[in-house]
């Protein structure tokens, strides 16, 4: 019944345009006298008898259908900026898909070459979306620090979409959720001593089984180091989360680390994710959509949950919280108790064990791998550190966090790395407001892809940019300086909370591997494995085989 009455109202509003048509060709015609009055070649009175029995056809009804979806989607996917001056796009957006083929690929090497075409700042049409790319250090100042409240959220981002959990966690979420989830896992993870003593001291225990798994190589080329490491930072988290770590041969522990991997790894990238709403429909996993949420799924069921009901069901609310779960649980009850109205919920805890997981395990381990890469290609540098850490700690024992500061020429080694292999290379965000930009309009609702990586190697600001050399970060009497372009955890409002751990980490880890190995090449005779990165969740080393030789 419906599909006839739908199909009759189809013909009938499809008749009624047609005449108006042909009544404002004709009319128009005659008001511009080029016609005379009786419009004779719009053949009005025939085509007014002809078109309604010729709509009839079941041709006609499917080809109007089809030429009406075609026109929304193409509508859909045009970007409507209305003659304002927006950033100038790299080459002429296809039809539909817009620029979205020019993000398949390296996302680095097609924003270089894009930026090449267009400018520092430039627009994508992402099949219907306004994308933004901004490249250069002063750029990224505008828009973090001079507009930050207008550039404070983040997108409706495609993986927590396709996942669920949109506006959800420290990452993803948005607005007034965003800045509750911030301000509590600030205040946790200050609470827990990040930076201070207590995470030192859980790190320093985390470093010592690292280098015994390195040493077992005995000399041994180490075919996948980022994947050992990511085992020791992410055991660091683990701490801070449920407050304690695991060994690594334990299955539970093993398969946390093989779902953070597979999240990382299998991440469907940009173009998959936009079509996923419909690829997902599809019978099979042509493009590994399902494997990749089914570890997302396991890693929220087997660890986030169920170590949210264990803590739940330990946890006394006269105890002072051991771990981020208790803390959390903590206020989330108090709020509610008192009437307060929050945000603070478990699938936001959920998302937030993710967000310190996924940004907190990977960056530290991919900078460690960056850092013995680096050093392959230049053992005076590995020397030069290994000589401060023997004059200013000893080999007898481990350095721990009170080594730190003597220890200059390590951290400028750390800087350089994070400058050269910045892991953390592209920030996304929503604009809320309209601002200007170098004389562009960068609209509302418009979305930000600012390059980190273009302002820490920007040729402008850093004398032989793309040259390792950590002795740009120090000054002529050798003490450490960091500069204001060093910004390698980001600006503003949502720029890294995990800082002050992430730098307690790499200087804990870094100082007692240079302490204890020389890092030699698998080969000494064969070419050194190459500095390029590739860009994925993290600006990442091609994966390498490395030696840790005892230096005792
Ligand atoms: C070398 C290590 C690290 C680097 C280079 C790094 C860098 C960054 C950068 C650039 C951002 C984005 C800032 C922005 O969008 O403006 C960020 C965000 C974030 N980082 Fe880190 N990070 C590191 C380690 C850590 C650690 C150890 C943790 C916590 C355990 C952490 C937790 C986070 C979180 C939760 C966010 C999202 C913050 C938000 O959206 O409000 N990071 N990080």
């Amino acid at each position: 019944m419906t599909p006839i009455l739908v199909g009759r109202l189809l013909r009938l509003e499809a008749s009624v345009y047609l005449r108006q048509q042909v009544f404002y060709h004709c009319k128009r015609r005659i008001s511009n006298q080029h016609q005379p009055a009786f419009c004779t070649s719009c053949r009005e009175d025939t085509m007014l008898t002809y078109l309604p029995s010729a709509m009839n056809t079941p041709w006609f009804l499917a080809g109007g259908a089809l030429a009406l979806l075609v026109y929304c989607a193409w509508s859909k996917t045009r970007l409507k900026y209305g003659g304002f001056n927006i950033p100038p796009f790299p080459a002429p957006p296809k039809p539909f898909i817009g620029h979205i083929l020019l993000l398949k690929g390296d996302i680095l090497e097609n924003c270089a070459w894009m930026r090449k075409k267009a400018g520092d700042i430039f627009s994508l049409n992402i099949a219907g979306t306004h994308m933004i790319v901004v490249n250069g250090l002063e750029n990224l100042r505008h828009v973090l620090l001079k507009n930050g409240e207008a550039t404070a959220d983040r997108p409706i981002d495609l993986c927590s979409q396709y996942l669920k959990e949109d506006n959800h966690g420290l990452m993803s979420s948005r607005g007034p959720n965003w800045k509750e989830q911030r301000t509590i896992s600030l205040t946790i993870l200050r609470e827990f001593g990040m930076g201070k003593d207590i995470m030192a001291k859980k790190t320093e225990v985390e470093v010592q089984i690292f280098l015994d798994k390195l040493a077992s190589f005995h000399g041994k080329p180490c075919g996948n180091l980022l994947l050992l490491t990511n085992a020791a930072v992410c055991n660091v988290v683990c701490s801070i989360i449920v407050g304690d770590r695991f060994e690594y041969d334990d299955e539970y522990f093993k398969r946390v680390i093989k779902n953070l991997n597979a999240f990382v790894s299998k991440m469907p990238s940009i173009w998959i994710l936009f079509a996923a709403t419909f690829f997902k429909h599809l019978p099979g996993d042509l493009f590994g959509l399902k494997e990749w949420k089914s570890s997302v799924d396991d890693m929220n069921e087997n660890f986030s949950k169920y170590q949210i009901n264990r803590i739940k069901t330990e946890f006394n609310p006269n105890d002072e919280p051991e771990n981020f779960i208790a803390a959390y649980l903590r206020d989330m009850n108090k709020k509610k108790e008192r009437g307060i109205p929050t945000y603070l919920d478990e699938p936001n805890l959920i998302s937030n064990i993710k967000s310190l997981f996924l940004a907190g395990t990977e960056t530290v381990s991919t900078t460690i791998t960056w850092c013995v890469l680096f050093c392959l290609h230049h053992p005076e540098t590995q020397e030069k550190v290994y000589e401060e850490i023997k004059s200013h700690v000893g080999t007898a024992r481990t350095p721990n966090k009170s080594d730190i500061p003597n220890l200059r020429y390590l951290s400028a080694v750390i800087r350089e790395t994070q400058r050269l292999g910045g892991v953390a290379y592209m920030l996304n965000r929503l604009v809320t407001e309209n601002f200007e930009m170098q004389g562009y309009l960068i609209p509302k609702d418009s979305q930000l892809l600012l390059n980190l990586n273009s302002a820490l190697q920007d040729g402008d600001t850093w004398e032989n940019s793309h040259k390792f050399c950590p002795e740009r970060f120090l000054d002529a009497s050798g003490q450490l300086i960091k500069p204001s372009e060093f910004l390698p955890f980001g600006l503003g409002r949502r720029s890294c909370p995990g800082e002050a751990l992430a730098r307690m980490e790499l200087d804990l880890f870094l100082a007692s591997m240079f302490q204890r190995f020389r890092f030699e090449p698998e080969d000494p005779a064969a070419e050194l494995p190459p500095l390029k990165g590739v860009s994925m969740l993290t600006f990442t080393p091609m994966p390498y085989k490395v030696r840790f030789v005892d230096r005792h």
